[in-house]
């Protein structure tokens, strides 16, 4: 049979002529029809075309590889068993049989004979029909069915070329949808869809269009073109644009809204259309050349949408954008100008933010502080991480005091107040920090502490600090059992150079006198100014041995009264005058008491000093007396 159908295709057309003409011609129809030949053993030998040949009863003869792939039968299953019929839809073939009955005015059976009665009378026949392939399943063929006939044209079969039209199906399903789409579009109210014939004049004018643009479609159709309904200014501007970016002049009309469409490109542009009341909106237009069968444009479609809420929420955003950085300019303003040091941190204590005075702070950059951790700032890293999780505890810590440390060593105590910050959702986002410079505090509060705890004329402990002193000595002698001595020193005949030479001279006899018992004695003792010009000093930790204690003491009692007794020589400069120079002598009395777990109070020890230096004084001055407690 394959033999059969290449001889058939090769040789049965064959023309004759006499003329050259004609047989030029003859050999060309040969070669084409040797072509088609090759076509059809193609065709025949394809997975891709199913090619049954049947006998003149629709017995199945030929069941080619293509027919094996899509039906799913073996040939041997069917060659010679079944007719085309039996794979084919049943109800199809009923359908067939009853419409070519009609057609063709003859009974036609649901069965073989419907299939292939118009190839049987010589009509070319190219239909659609569903195959049922062997495990049951279903797929569209289109079949071409031609009569095999022999010499005498007698029918001797019909040869079934069947290709599958899944695909194709599919994509005329889609072409549906696509144009149920186009449809919805165009009737939609959210649309303005116009068309117009290929010089602009619109032709077309739905609904969308009326309700956007507010003219009755019969105010327009066969009037005007969509340019007349367009911002003039976008038009000349568009037409500027396409001229410079195509090359070529383009007019600011008509031309300008489909020129680029009209060159079979793409089109979607921003437009703003005027209604009929002059009013103006923004439109996002999709522009679409409607072309005839040969390609030539016919018309153009512009279906525009509605912008203006695209826009509002763009210039919405924009102004929200605006208001955003406006508050976030506020902000910042708030922090650089605050006079204190200002940051944030995260809940771990690393830097995230500051302003100038933290930078001045610590005399680094914004970009070294932040990432960096905040306790690194300070002269006391522990106790300035352990604000932060105080913070974070307490939400809230106010008057903390750290030093800060720059990166050239300066130091700056400061007031840390903080609290910690969260998001909207309240989630803990870090801590707020307030760092207020309080070196003018400090440097009040110690003038304060000097004032009232030590004697401004010559510097040394009042007789306040003195009490203090004594009582630290006093816990520290009791505990270590070592001695200690209490020395009580008085000026003798100090007032006469007050008389004579006036109270500031007497001022810098007393200033030079603390320098000297300060000199005489060790760092660990304690000097101080009792009052007027009463001197008191403390010895600690002379010695566990009352006697060698007690020599100790003399002994830098002795020291003292030597450098007390030495001449001094005081000069001062009154106000517009020269330097004066005064020589001066003057001597100590001085009372010493040694002390060791004593259950006496300190102002026990200080009261008997001073008895031991009255007795120093009754005896005649400039002398050293120790108290004897009375037995
Ligand atoms: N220049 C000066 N004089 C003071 C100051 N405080 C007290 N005085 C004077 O110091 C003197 C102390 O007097 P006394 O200790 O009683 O008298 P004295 O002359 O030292 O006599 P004796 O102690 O008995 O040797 C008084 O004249 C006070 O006015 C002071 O701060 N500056």
């Amino acid at each position: 049979m394959p033999t059969e159908i290449c001889d058939r295709a090769i040789v049965a057309p064959a023309a004759s002529g006499a003329d050259a003409a004609e047989n030029i011609s003859e050999v060309r129809s040969q070669e084409s029809l040797l072509k088609t030949g090759a076509l059809q053993n193609a065709i025949f030998n394809s997975a891709n075309f199913s090619s049954i040949a049947t006998d003149a009863n629709g017995v199945i003869q030929i069941f080619n590889v293509g027919a094996e792939r899509m039906l799913g039968y073996a040939a041997a299953e069917v060659m010679n068993k079944i007719t085309p019929a039996d794979i084919s839809d049943p109800h199809e073939l009923v359908a067939r049989a009853s419409a070519l009955s009609i057609e063709l005015e003859t009974p036609i059976a649901p069965g073989f004979e419907a299939l292939v009665f118009k190839a049987s009378r010589g009509i070319e026949d190219i239909y659609e029909l569903t195959y049922i392939r062997k495990d049951g399943s279903r797929f569209p063929a289109v079949v071409s069915v031609t009569a095999l006939r022999d010499a005498q044209g007698s029918i001797i079969g019909y040869l079934l070329i069947g290709t599958d039209n899944t695909a194709r199906k599919q994509a005329e399903e889609a072409l549906l949808k696509a144009g149920a789409l186009q449809n919805a579009i165009f009737n939609s109210a959210n649309f303005s869809s116009i068309a117009t014939d290929a010089t602009g004049v619109i032709q077309i004018f739905n609904v969308g269009a009326e309700r956007m643009l507010g003219y009755a479609a019969t105010d327009v159709i066969n009037k005007i073109t969509p340019a007349d309904i367009s911002d003039p200014q976008e038009l000349i501007a568009r037409a500027h644009a396409l001229s410079a970016e195509l090359e070529t002049p383009i007019a600011p009309g008509f031309e300008a809204l489909v020129f680029k469409a009209s060159r079979g490109i793409e089109d979607i542009y921003e437009l703003t259309y005027i209604r009929k009341d002059g009013s103006r909106f923004p439109a996002v237009v999709s522009v679409t050349a409607l072309r005839d069968a040969p390609g030539g444009i016919i018309g153009y479609l512009l279906i525009g949408t509605d912008n203006t809420a695209r826009r509002q929420s763009e210039a919405e955003q924009k102004e929200l954008g605006q208001r955003l950085r406006d508050h976030q300019f506020y902000t910042r303003s708030l922090f650089e100008s605050n006079i204190d040091a200002l940051m944030t941190t995260d809940p771990s204590g690393i830097i995230t933010d500051v302003n100038k005075q933290m930078e001045a702070l610590t005399s680094c950059s914004r970009d070294e502080l932040i990432g960096a951790p905040f306790k690194n700032h300070f002269t006391d890293p522990e106790r300035a991480e352990a604000s932060i999780k105080l913070v974070l505890s307490k939400k809230k810590v106010t008057n903390y005091e750290l030093t800060a440390r720059a990166r050239d060593g300066r130091e700056t105590p400061v007031s840390y107040n903080a609290t910690t910050f969260h998001d909207r959702d309240r989630r803990l986002q870090g801590v707020f920090v307030a760092a207020r410079d309080i070196t003018e505090r400090k440097k009040a509060e110690s003038q304060i502490l000097n004032l009232a705890l030590y004697d401004s004329l010559t510097g040394l402990p009042n007789r306040r600090l003195l009490n203090d002193r004594l009582v630290q000595t006093m816990a520290a002698s009791k505990r270590s059992g070592h001695y200690g001595a209490l020395m009580f020193m008085d000026l003798d005949n100090f007032k006469p150079l007050n008389d004579t030479q006036g109270h500031h001279v007497g001022d810098l006899l007393l200033i030079e006198v603390a320098q000297r018992i300060s000199r005489g004695v060790r760092a660990v003792d304690v000097v101080a100014r009792f009052g007027g010009d009463e001197f008191v000093v403390i010895l600690n930790e002379l010695d566990e041995d009352k006697i060698k204690a007690t020599a100790h003491a003399a002994q830098v009692a002795e020291k003292l009264r030597a450098l007390l007794d030495k001449p001094y020589v005081l000069k001062f400069k009154q106000e517009g005058k020269t330097e004066t120079t005064v020589a001066h002598h003057c001597s100590t009395s001085i009372g010493v008491i040694v002390f060791r777990n004593h259950e006496e109070t300190q102002d026990d020890l200080l009261k008997w000093a001073d008895t031991a230096m009255y007795q120093a004084k009754e005896a005649g001055r400039n002398l050293i007396r120790f108290y004897q407690a009375k037995t």
